[in-house]
């Protein structure tokens, strides 16, 4: 009931704020959160995402899911061939379809934060950069590139868990990089990833129990979705710490 009074005071002040605008051209007071789930492999992103989408419904919010990569483009399927192994691409190749999948999908993204929907984003640049940084001959500075200027995530959900939990969990081991090895030195590229303070991280305990976990993430994107809504967009790694 709070929730619903809280929504039609934010039509409220959508309306004061119309005609105002903002640093990068966007509106403030209209728009939706940006909220990045991450993590390794089966850390639980997915349900995570599915549950934050419903609870945020439920609770009156405006709210979508989606997910990187989004296998369903031209880009995506190349993506989604080469995560299942039947194609072979050149590490660099691969690390930009990655990107290409996420720019592709900024005008949408960026239409719906500006209408008041938030986005529930199951990963994000993070993994592109988590997961290209850990291949051989190849730094962290250099994976960042493709995506600086991406819509700037309100909230990054780091979904923690550790390699062996996460192995035990379905499905775990058909996919390229489905291996403890790689997993392990995706979780510390992560963490150096979480050094950058621009951003805001929020460490998640995804060992816990789902609905545990759950209550973490929601009460935890409802202040993001509160403190987001009078904020403009900003645009990720523009200033590289
Ligand atoms: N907190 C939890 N405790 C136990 N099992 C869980 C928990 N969260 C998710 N699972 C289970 O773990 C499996 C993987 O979950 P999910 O698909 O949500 O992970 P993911 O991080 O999106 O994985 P991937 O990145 O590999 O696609 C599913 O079978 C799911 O039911
Ligand atoms: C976005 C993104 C993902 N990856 C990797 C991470 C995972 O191993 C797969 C995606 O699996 P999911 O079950 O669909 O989550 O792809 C990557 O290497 N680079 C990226 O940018």
């Amino acid at each position: 009931m709070a929730q619903c009074a809280g929504t039609i005071k934010n039509v409220g002040r959508s309306a004061i704020h119309l005609g105002r605008r903002y640093r990068h051209g966007d509106m403030a007071g209209l728009r939706g959160a940006l909220i990045v789930l991450e993590g390794a492999d089966r850390a639980g992103k997915s349900t995570q995402a599915r549950l934050l989408v419903e609870a945020l419904k439920e609770r009156g919010y405006r709210a979508e899911g989606l997910r990187f990569p989004e296998r369903t483009t031209e880009i995506g399927q190349l993506i989604g061939s080469y995560l299942e192994k039947k194609s072979d691409l050149e590490d660099h190749t691969i690390h930009l379809l990655f990107s290409a999948n996420r720019w592709e999908q900024v005008p949408t993204m960026k239409e719906k934060l500006r209408s008041g929907i938030t986005l529930v984003v199951d990963r994000y640049a993070f993994s592109g950069v988590a997961f290209t940084s850990c291949k051989e001959n190849f730094d962290l500075h250099w994976c960042k590139q493709a995506d600086v200027g991406l819509p700037k995530p309100d909230l990054i959900l780091f979904l923690k868990v550790n390699p062996e939990v996460a192995a035990a969990r379905g499905g775990f081991g058909n996919e390229r990089y489905e291996t403890n090895y790689f997993q392990e030195k995706v979780l510390k590229r992560y963490f150096e990833l979480m050094e950058d303070k621009s951003l805001n991280w929020k460490v998640i305990d995804a060992s816990e129990k789902m609905e545990n976990v759950h209550k973490n993430i929601k009460d935890l994107s409802e202040k993001a979705i509160q403190d987001a809504k009078d904020q403009p967009l900003g645009k990720l790694w523009e200033e590289d710490p």
